[in-house]
């Protein structure tokens, strides 16, 4: 096995190619959703979409064409800007109480007027594919995982198929937000690495960055960490999508420098982005099994 990781390795070039990873698991959830299909289960993914965010609309889009293609069903709601708050919590409760649905997902931003974290506290915690109810941080967070955030967790299954093991490691996340840096730093630390969080308030990143075996990157800044910034032989995870004034998309490391210091690196596109997508449906897919489980317990 280790034999295998080290040739495909030298094979990419150092590149951690986050779309071969999602097709290895695309594969396997074709045959996941057939055999549950064969227990008359599709697994229903809801993804709610409130306001005209145009980054929004291309991400639910892209989910909508990769889930269907694994044969997940995948319903499109949207909602105006203008959608009050109360009827925004009235529209989880009814796919809350759907016995189709199995998944739910309320697309990020919202608009001002809406207070995000009461909305993500509706989502019943079994549905919620996304991972940012406190239930289900709070599982995470001890040790006892159900559902996760898919960005992080497409991060470990790239480590993971590329033969990273993050135990007894150094790894340093610059980022804390809830959807990317907090969940990192958990699953990293289950996983036994030794964990840092950076952000915007830490002094000496640059020290920090260069001790680690393991660096993710997820602060929104083009070209933010530049080679003289890592260790020979890291592992850099770039999740940064930013994108300049032609639309051009890059992320948040220099990676045509890094990537002659550094032993792994995640491009952008085509790294952290399919991946996070892939383990939503992957996701999806678990909840309709306990589902379908449940089905034959109450036979
Ligand atoms: N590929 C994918 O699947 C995904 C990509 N993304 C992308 O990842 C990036 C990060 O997303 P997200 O986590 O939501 O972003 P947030 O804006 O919520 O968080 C950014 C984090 O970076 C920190 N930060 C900002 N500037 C600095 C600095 N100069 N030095 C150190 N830390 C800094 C902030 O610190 P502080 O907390 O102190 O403000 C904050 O914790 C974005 O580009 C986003 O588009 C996000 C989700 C999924
Ligand atoms: N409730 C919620 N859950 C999310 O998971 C969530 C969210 N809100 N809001 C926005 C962020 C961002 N996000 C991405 C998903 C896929 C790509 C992706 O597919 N990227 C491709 C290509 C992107 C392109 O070309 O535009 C790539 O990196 O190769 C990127 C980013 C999920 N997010
Ligand atoms: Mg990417």
């Amino acid at each position: 096995m280790a034999i295998y990781f080290e040739l495909e390795v030298r094979l990419l070039g150092k590149i951690i190619d986050g779309k071969l990873v999602a097709q290895h698991y695309t594969a396997e959830m074709k045959r996941e959703v057939e055999a549950l299909g064969s227990n008359h289960i599709v697994p229903t993914l809801a993804v709610i979409i409130v306001g005209e965010d145009d980054a929004s609309k291309i991400y639910v889009r892209n989910k909508h064409r990769r889930a269907e293609g694994i044969g997940i069903h995948s319903i499109n709601i949207r909602m105006p800007e203008e959608t009050t708050q109360l009827a925004l919590l009235e529209r989880i409760d009814l796919l809350n109480s759907d016995p189709e649905v199995d998944g739910i997902l309320v697309q990020l931003p919202l608009p001002e007027h809406i207070n995000a974290q009461e909305v993500l506290n509706r989502i019943n915690p079994d549905k919620d594919v996304d991972g940012f109810h406190p239930v289900n941080v709070g599982r995470l967070w001890s040790n006892n995982a159900q559902i996760v955030p898919s960005t992080p967790f497409g991060i470990m299954k790239m480590l993971a198929f590329y033969g990273v093991d993050p135990a007894g490691k150094q790894a340093v996340i610059i980022g804390r937000s809830t959807i990317v840096g907090r969940p990192m730093a958990a699953m990293l630390l289950n996983a036994n690495a030794t964990v840092t969080i950076a952000h915007s308030q830490t002094k000496n990143l640059r020290m920090l960055s260069q001790q680690a075996d393991i660096l993710v990157v997820a602060v929104g800044q083009s070209r933010f960490i530049k080679a003289e910034d890592i260790k020979p032989g890291a592992v850099v995870i770039d999740v940064g999508m930013n994108r300049d004034e032609n639309h051009k998309l890059s992320g948040d490391v220099d990676f045509e420098a890094v990537i002659q210091k550094a032993d792994l690196v995640t491009p952008v596109p085509g790294g952290v982005g399919p991946m996070t997508i892939t383990m939503l449906m992957q996701q999806t897919i678990n909840i309709a099994k306990r589902r379908a489980l449940h089905a034959i317990q109450n036979k």
